[in-house]
């Protein structure tokens, strides 16, 4: 049978397939046919990868708020970057240390206000600015503007700082290191809390400080929020601000529009192919959660160790927790438009990749997993923070004890945590000590306004870089104040390279006078931009007829652009284009986006009225806790209050969806 039938195939044998080819004709078309497709999808598989490439379109669309390519910015002469540079210096200087929940360095903070009152008279004694001492040592200001009917925003950032860790692998005191020319040419102001936070702190005094000076009271009230203990969760500090803040705004009739707070920053060289600074806001904050391990066996002679000590099992399971990571998230959560905002700037090569994560996710999420600091985008993230046991040399110990600390992706949920957590950890005791659920994601379509002069106000000070929304991976004062506004960001303008991330809490914190300098301008241009007029957009009395509703639906659908995450707004991107292609009357009478867009904003207005009286902080003498007294064992985590924060604060008033989060996918 065989050979009948390869005689009669190689009669008739075609290019395809060689002549030694045992099957019929049939069948031989066939294999072509199929051998073609395959060819044909492949080819129109790469074109598509390549065209869609080649026609990346920039995902931000910048709204025009105002002096776009001519801001106006403080003055800045030589010497007035040095001495805005001494006063952070000066205030690095101040040692407001949070060790723990219980142990704050008190005096130091009651002198940092003493300090921030010194060194800005003006504010502090402005008609228009009030001052608020908050659980006596965390700030409030309410910034009075000119026009009540605009909804007031918060600037938060904190005044507390970690504590240095080791000294002897500073190249300079943490905290009397002042301004150092490095090898790179650059002068750094150096020092505990120079990014993490007082940066901000300063930055926000320095812009204010300027507009009252030069009488430019704001059109648009807002507010400043400074905590004293977000490096210890915010208990004390923000959680306080947020209640006064909360019955202020209610009090006053207004409603919060949007706030922004410490969190991502300018980043560059974090993806290679990505050759651009990225300026990266937090539009989401991760979760977390805290879980005990605690391993047992036998207590015994050390010249008789059992087969295996409680050291030994304990040992194990955390091995197992860091070798089976919680599993990647990737494209469920804010990361994934991190990544297609930052493809237009990425090379061909990366653009075909990140143009086409249809196909290609399972590699980027791959890629990500390189490091730990991208890898932390798109996952729960698990760190063994605690490891104890043993008390003598030659005793084997019956108790081990660890502590782990994960920071929990938005799309992720705690049971599933917990679930893997039990899985790895073997035969080690997993407790669940405490936690809360990621945050909502922040609105950052391009009509939100807010995310508009957050980024117009980084772009002012960084123009080559490029806005990305992202996930902050770790956690800020902004938990206190989520039920203050849905349009929560997280960033300030620091420069950091990949290395620069581990000066975080790490050694040799830093940051440029020149960086600084910018800082400084962006929070005076983001006050600026902050008062374009809003009220103009007439959101309320939109009137669409509806042949343009379908006009809109139809164009929307023909749009290729697909947000993964529903309530981020992002799918309105293409109205954007809907707009610009329909008739230009019409548009301007039925929607918001082009009127803002068309509409000419206006400077700060320059008179300050409506004089309220600043009230100054009742000085207070409270010695601070000596670091020496901490227990040995104490560790930041163990110094994280929640345990011991107020029961009746919103993480232990969880509704039972929040308290499990487990629906939480926002895919
Ligand atoms: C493609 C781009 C990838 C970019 C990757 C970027 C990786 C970023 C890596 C590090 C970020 C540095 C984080 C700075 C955090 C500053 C805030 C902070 O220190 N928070 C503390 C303490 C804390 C504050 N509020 C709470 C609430 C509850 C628990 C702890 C805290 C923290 O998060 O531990």
């Amino acid at each position: 049978m065989m050979r009948k039938h390869s005689s009669h195939i190689e009669a008739g044998s075609s290019s395809c397939c060689s002549g030694t080819c045992y099957c019929s004709k049939k069948v031989k078309v066939t294999i072509c046919v199929v051998i073609w497709t395959v060819i044909a999808v492949i080819v129109a598989l790469i074109l598509a990868v390549i065209i869609k490439a080649a026609t990346l379109q920039e995902l931000f669309e910048r709204m025009e708020l105002g002096a776009r390519d001519d801001p106006v910015f403080m003055s800045a002469t030589e010497q007035e970057i040095l001495e805005r540079s001494q006063r952070l210096v000066d205030a690095i200087s101040y040692r407001t240390i949070s060790f723990s929940g219980t142990n704050l360095s008190l005096e130091a903070m009651t002198d940092f206000g003493t300090f921030l009152e010194r060194v800005f008279p003006n504010l502090h004694d402005s008609d228009f600015v009030t001052f608020t001492p908050i659980n006596t040592y965390s700030r409030l200001y309410r910034i009075e503007g000119t026009e009540k009917t605009l909804n007031p925003y918060l600037l938060c950032a904190h005044m507390d700082v970690v504590p240095e860790g080791d000294f002897d692998l500073w190249t300079h005191d943490p905290f009397d290191a002042g301004i150092v020319t490095e090898s790179d040419g650059q002068d750094y102001i150096f020092g505990r809390g120079a990014i993490d936070d007082k940066h901000a702190v300063l930055g926000i005094m320095e812009a204010l400080e300027y507009k009252v000076v030069n009488k430019e009271q704001p059109k648009r009230t807002f507010y400043i929020g400074f905590g004293h203990d977000e490096e210890v969760s915010g208990y004390l500090g923000a959680a306080e601000i947020s209640i006064t803040l909360e019955k202020m705004l209610k009090d006053n009739g207004e409603e919060l529009d949007f706030l922004l707070d410490e969190g991502m920053f300018v980043v560059a060289d974090i993806i290679p192919g990505i050759n651009v600074p990225l300026i990266y806001i937090g539009v989401a904050e991760k979760g977390w959660a805290v879980v005990d391990l605690d391993a047992e066996g036998d207590q015994v002679h050390s010249s008789t160790p059992p087969l295996e000590s409680s050291i030994g099992i304990l040992a194990h399971g955390v091995a197992n927790m860091e070798d089976n990571k919680q599993p990647s998230m990737f494209g469920k959560g804010p990361e994934i438009d991190t990544l297609r905002y930052a493809a237009p700037h990425a090379t061909f090569l990366l653009k075909m990749i990140l143009g086409n994560l249809w196909l290609f996710s399972g590699l980027v999420s791959s890629a990500l997993e390189l490091s730990s600091q991208t890898d932390s985008i798109q996952r729960t993230t698990t760190a063994v923070t605690i490891f104890n046991a043993g008390v003598k040399e030659n005793v084997v110990p019956s108790q081990a004890h660890a502590v782990v600390n994960h920071r929990i992706h938005p799309s992720d949920n705690l049971e599933d945590v917990l679930e893997l957590d039990r899985e790895n950890a073997d035969r080690v005791k997993v407790t669940l000590r405490d936690s809360f659920p990621p945050s909502e994601v922040s609105s950052y379509s391009n009509d939100v306004i807010p995310f508009q002069i957050v980024v117009n106000s980084a772009l002012e000070v960084f123009p080559d870089a490029k806005p990305v929304p992202g996930l902050m991976v770790a956690n800020t004062d902004t938990f206190h104040y989520k039920n203050l506004t849905d349009k929560i960001y997280r960033f300030t303008p620091v420069y950091n390279l990949p290395e620069d991330i581990a000066r975080f809490h790490g050694i040799d914190e830093r940051i440029s006078v020149d960086i600084y300098s910018k800082v400084v301008q962006f929070y005076y241009r983001l006050m600026v931009n902050a008062d374009f007029d809003v009220k103009i957009a007439p959101t309320a009395q939109v009137e669409v007829k509806p042949e343009e509703v379908e006009e809109f639906l139809e164009i929307l659908e023909e749009s290729d652009y697909e947000s993964p995450i529903n309530n981020t707004d992002s799918n309105l991107l293409p109205l954007t284009k809907v707009m610009e292609e329909s008739d230009e009357n019409s548009a301007n009478e039925t929607d918001s986006h082009l009127m803002i867009l068309q509409d000419i904003p206006e400077e700060p207005n320059e008179n300050p009225s409506n004089e309220t009286d600043s009230g100054l902080p009742p000085s207070q003498d409270i010695l601070e806790e000596d670091f020496d007294a901490m227990p040995v064992n104490e560790t930041y985590s163990d110094m994280l209050p929640l345990e011991s924060a107020p029961k009746d604060l919103d993480l232990y008033d969880l509704t039972p969806e929040e308290e499990t989060f487990s629906n939480r996918t926002i895919d």
